[in-house]
């Protein structure tokens, strides 16, 4: 088995250029595929779930070009609909690939397949096939009822109206259905149905239509109206902004001694995932804040302090707090957090399965995690990562408890961050 043997880790100290935000590079590539006028994309993050959406692109008839060997890339829009009316996409697990492109085609005339890694398969899809039937989508499952892969079928699409979709699994279902809905060209209202999770994920969504020129009515998180008659216009450049959830594992090493700031995240984020700064802070860790900057150093006391806390807001940089907590004096609690259970893997079940490899107390709920540190972290720990990129990037946190730990299979990394633990080094001593 591959694996990667962290030595102990006595500080973090310095800079990080975030990589870019993944969330913000496959919603502004499909944007900027379905705008009219041609988009430059500045700073797009380079890792598997983007690779995975701009060749999907590049087979629907999208034309772009990446500019030498830099991040920046110019998108030609094709002004509605995909010029291919025939695919078949492999778009591995990337969740912001696959629902987006999901709602985008199944209302755009054509014959497709999309279909992902064996764990994708398991990933639900159900709600959004079904509001996208609501609309007089034609999808099929290849193999399970509610999970990809998916057979797309030539529609007759329903112009306008009401449609209901469930909001309590995953907001991604949302987001698609909000971004491919301008192409239906009609006013469609949205109805969510059960409480909406991961809420911050829709502002980024609807700030990155807004930047395309489609505005969208929101009533609290129960109810959004698209107005009709609208296009995507491309707003000329975008630069996407560094990834927030990956930036928490180097504030979490930055609370864990520090000072370590990473940059290209900031008071200005649009991202959700900055608030995992409010949590750090909560457990006493010391933050400042600017433009396009967050820095974390040591709680004045030197130690960090337990939290009990609904991280339902960010649930992908909860993950970083659920391995902090390894290091704080008391019991952590992260509440509200099921939908870890349909990500990369199970995560409550993942995450609780390797603390206890460390030495931790773990309860694990239907939807909550409660986690008692040892008073020393057992050595040599061999963390399994599930083929989850946040298994392996908040596991490696372990070395700052001035243990060893072996994280099994750590190039799963290049998900959202290839080159994770080499800038991890470069921080590090
Ligand atoms: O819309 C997005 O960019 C994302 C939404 C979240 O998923 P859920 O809405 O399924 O919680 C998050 O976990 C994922 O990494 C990215
Ligand atoms: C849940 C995640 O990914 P996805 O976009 O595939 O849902 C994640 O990156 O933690």
């Amino acid at each position: 088995m591959d694996h990667l043997d962290l030595s102990p880790i006595r500080r973090a100290e310095g800079v990080v250029a975030l990589p870019g935000s993944k969330s913000i590079s496959n919603r502004t590539l499909l944007l900027a595929a379905l705008a009219e006028g041609s988009t430059e994309v500045r700073g797009l993050l380079d890792a598997d779930d983007v690779s995975h959406m701009l060749s999907a692109l590049r087979t629907l008839g999208v034309n772009w070009q990446r500019h030498g060997e830099s991040r920046d890339f110019r998108v030609n829009g094709v002004a509605g609909a995909f010029p291919v009316k025939q695919a078949d996409l492999f778009l591995g697990n990337a969740g912001t690939a696959f629902r987006p492109l999901t709602a985008a085609l199944a209302l755009s005339q054509g014959h497709y397949r999309l279909s992902g890694v064996p764990r994708m398969h398991e990933r639900p899809i159900g709600d959004l096939v079904d509001a996208l039937r609501q609309l007089g989508a034609v999808i099929d499952y290849e193999v399970n009822h509610g999970f990809p892969p998916l057979n797309i079928g030539l529609a007759q699409i329903r112009a306008g109206g009401r449609v209901s979709v469930r909001g309590d699994v995953s907001s991604q279902f949302l987001t698609a259905l909000l971004m491919a809905l301008p192409l239906t060209g009609e006013t469609t209202t949205v109805e969510v149905v059960g409480e909406l999770i991961s809420k911050p994920y829709i502002e980024i969504t609807l700030q990155l239509m807004r930047r395309f020129g489609v505005v969208v009515e929101r009533h609290d998180w129960r109810e959004f109206v698209v107005a009709g008659g609208q296009h995507y216009r491309s707003p000329g450049s975008i630069l996407v902004e560094g990834d927030a959830s990956s930036a928490s594992y180097f504030l979490a090493a930055g609370a864990l001694g520090g000072p370590v700031r990473v940059t290209g995240v900031g008071r200005d984020s649009i991202q959700g995932d900055v608030k995992f700064a409010e949590a750090l802070a909560q457990m006493g860790a010391q933050i400042e804040m600017g433009e396009d900057w967050i820095e974390a150093r040591a709680p004045a006391s030197g130690r960090l302090t337990a939290i009990d806390a609904d991280l339902n807001h960010i649930p992908d940089a909860a993950m970083t707090i659920a391995v902090a907590a390894l290091f704080a004096d008391g019991t952590t609690t992260i509440r509200n957090v099921a939908s870890w259970r349909v990500k990369e893997t199970d995560r409550l079940t993942a995450m609780a399965t390797e603390l206890r490899k460390v030495g931790a107390t773990v309860e694990e709920g239907a939807d909550y995690i409660r986690i008692t540190p040892p008073a020393a972290l057992t050595p040599n720990a061999a963390i399994d990562t599930y083929d989850d990129h946040r298994m392996a990037m908040c596991f490696s946190l372990v070395a700052f408890g001035g243990v060893p730990v072996r994280i099994n299979e750590p190039r799963c990394v290049a998900k959202t961050f290839p080159e994770y633990f080499e800038v991890l080094k470069s921080v590090t001593v």
